[in-house]
């Protein structure tokens, strides 16, 4: 066993930038055992600021970080550009439900009003009424994230700031399930990512059913094509990026014979879109969720019948050792998951860690995600700190950057190679990382290849740019 990247053997090139990258990474953080400020032991909306100043991170930027395998659907593109742009497009109205809470619908006539929510104001029409346009807006946004100055007297416990969360969900579903802006919404998500220096996606995606103007319903199979078709349209303009694959989710909190049907729509999905569905999983809290036990009749049914449904499941995305939910991540393994969804609590499993060795199943380690979700507060006490230090194989990926106020997948590299990986984590942890998304993703070993060679196209340019500068 070797720390996560050891035994891949640099270049005289990559020894030279990995020189220049361990200087300025030990210099930060002889910094910050001298002041004390570290963005990876702070909260991350409290570290940002930090962040991006940081030259480490501006040099992970230019990265190409391969692939991102762990993300929401909803949860990509930043909210500022939901506010900004989409709640400015016309026909947008809001109401509030009498907890406060807003939602969102396009529609034109004004809608009618239902009994759970406020009567459909004009959004157009309301910001005339406030006082003071720009403060609205930003209280959207703050409506919008988790971001918050003071996470830890605001979040004090994981359902709180699970509520939120979710509630966030539910309110821009009413954005960014209306036809154009959903069309817009997948082509944002690549761009972002694109910009960042990732070049392939595959997201969990609900396939809620996306409205028009008039009111008309799309199905699912309307939402996997649109994705497919947006795609192809951000391909042909970004030549190298490879493109995106989906993962239909449903929610944890369902009963089995709903999630038996979703399994049933995942197959034929699968079937009729083999190239763009890459197979099934459930999302949602997980500690107050079902277990995939409870899910077993619906979870065999593949099995069962003959038929073939990858499994990406979340798991062990729990701190309760031995509850019911804490054995996901087992169940997980048994039902032949293709990657374990954070596997937060696997480390405390040896049987289900060494499986996942044995078998090359890695985890999807979003730092994040964690660290505002499970309230990991000094991300150096993360657990998979001692899965890096025995080279488990592993992902990182930034689940929902868009809640948590950060933008593609850099911030999140950022905190795995300076929190988790710590002071031993240096360019071929990096190297691993990226390489690993590519094999772990579920792309054709022959389109895994071209993936390869373009990323190293683009490595080697930038080892050169980092070893010269
Ligand atoms: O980290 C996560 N763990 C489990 N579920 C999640 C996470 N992030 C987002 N979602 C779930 O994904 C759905 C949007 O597609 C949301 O319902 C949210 O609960």
């Amino acid at each position: 066993m070797m720390r996560l990247g050891g035994p891949l053997v640099l270049t005289t090139k990559e020894e030279q930038a990995n020189e220049r990258l361990m200087t300025l990474k030990i210099a930060e953080m002889k910094e910050a055992m001298k002041t004390l400020i570290f963005p990876p032991s702070m909260h991350f909306f409290q570290a940002k600021h930090l962040i991006e100043r940081s030259q480490v991170f501006n040099i992970l930027k230019m990265m190409p970080k391969g692939a991102a395998l762990h993300l929401h659907d909803t949860g990509i593109v930043t909210m500022d550009w939901l506010v900004r742009n989409v709640t400015y497009r016309p026909h947008c109205h809001i109401c509030f439900t009498s907890k406060g809470i807003m939602q969102f619908r396009f529609a034109h006539p004004t809608p009618r009003t239902s009994e759970k929510c406020s009567k459909w104001i004009l959004l157009e029409d309301y910001r005339k009424r406030v006082q003071n346009v720009t403060e609205f807006d930003d209280s959207l946004l703050r409506n919008f994230t988790l971001v918050t100055q003071h996470p830890e007297v605001i979040y004090t416990n994981q359902n709180v700031v699970w509520s939120k969360f979710q509630t966030i969900f539910f309110t821009i579903s009413g954005l960014i399930r209306y036809a154009p802006v959903f069309r817009d919404y997948v082509f944002r998500s690549m761009q972002e990512f694109y910009e960042d220096n990732v070049l392939y996606m595959e997201i969990r995606a609900r396939l809620l059913p996306v409205y028009e103007l008039s009111g008309e319903h799309h199905d699912e199979e309307w939402s996997v094509k649109t994705y497919q078709e947006v795609a192809q349209k951000f391909v042909e303009t970004h030549p190298e990026f490879i493109g995106i694959k989906i993962i239909y989710s449903d929610d944890r909190s369902k009963d089995v014979t709903v999630i038996a049907e979703s399994i049933r729509t995942a197959m034929g999905l699968r079937t009729k879109f083999p190239t763009v569905v890459a197979g099934f999983d459930l999302v949602g809290h997980e500690d107050t969720g079902h277990s995939l036990h409870y899910y077993k009749e619906a979870l065999m049914i593949p099995a069962r019948d003959g038929g073939k449904l990858p499994y990406f499941f979340h798991a062990g995305e729990t701190d309760w050792q031995g509850t019911s939910i804490d054995k996901n991540i087992l169940d997980a393994l048994m039902l032949n998951t293709t990657r374990i969804g954070h596997g937060f609590a696997l480390s405390k499993h040896p049987a289900a860690r060494a499986y996942s060795w044995e078998k090359d199943i890695p985890i999807e380690v979003c730092p994040i995600s964690n660290q505002v979700l499970k309230l990991v507060s000094d991300l150096r006490n993360h657990p998979v700190a001692a899965l890096m230090a025995i080279g488990h194989p592993m992902v990182i990926s930034s689940d929902d950057p868009a809640m948590f106020g950060a933008k593609g997948l850099s911030y999140d590299f950022y905190e795995a190679f300076m929190g988790i990986g710590g002071m031993k984590a240096d360019l071929r942890t990096l190297k691993q990382l990226a390489m690993n998304s590519i094999r772990y993703s579920t792309l054709l070993e022959t389109e895994k290849n071209t993936f390869m060679e373009i990323w190293k196209k683009r490595w080697d340019k930038f080892i050169a740019d980092v070893a010269t500068k």
